[in-house]
């Protein structure tokens, strides 16, 4: 929900970014024992992502916000979940919160390690509904 407080991961990077935005989509989780998820149904998701970094651009950036929101809200605004590439290539993974927020902390790093500064994605934090939420945090291999 944008302008609620979100969980804060612990760092030691001088930056800290933080890009909140929304998107509509539809998803199912199919399989049998997932009870009413199992049928296509929509959310309006709440997004918050959290970057940090030592080094800004030649912009003064960290990384441009707009970025951000493009790579993500461009992919999934107004689409069925299951539809995207991820999931139609994966049998195994369903769009679940948990399995969508670790998505999109993989495209977004993925986008920042082709950056001269190379920030880092410290969490995405994934509302689905108003009592539902997902923070992804990935595991750092101990850097700062
Ligand atoms: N661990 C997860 N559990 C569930 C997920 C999920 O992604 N990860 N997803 C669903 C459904 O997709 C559903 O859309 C959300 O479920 P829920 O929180 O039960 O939604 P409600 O609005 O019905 O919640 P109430 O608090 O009961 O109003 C289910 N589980
Ligand atoms: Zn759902």
């Amino acid at each position: 929900m944008i302008q609620q407080i979100y969980p804060t991961p612990t760092h030691d990077f001088s930056y800290e970014l933080n890009k909140d935005f929304h998107f509509a989509a539809a998803h199912s989780i199919p399989h049998e024992t997932a009870g009413k998820c199992q049928y296509v149904h929509g959310h309006t998701y709440y997004a918050n992502v959290t970057i940090a970094g030592e080094d800004l651009n030649e912009l003064g950036f960290l990384v441009n916000f707009q970025t951000i929101k493009k790579l993500l809200h461009d992919r999934f605004d107004h689409g069925v979940m299951n539809d995207d590439e991820f999931f139609s290539e994966k049998s195994n993974e369903f769009p679940s919160t948990e399995v969508v927020a670790r998505l999109m902390y993989e495209i977004i790093q993925e986008y920042l390690d082709t950056t001269e500064n190379k920030p880092t994605c410290l969490q995405i934090f994934l509302r689905e509904t108003p009592t539902s939420y997902v923070v992804y945090r990935p595991k750092r291999g101990g850097k700062a």
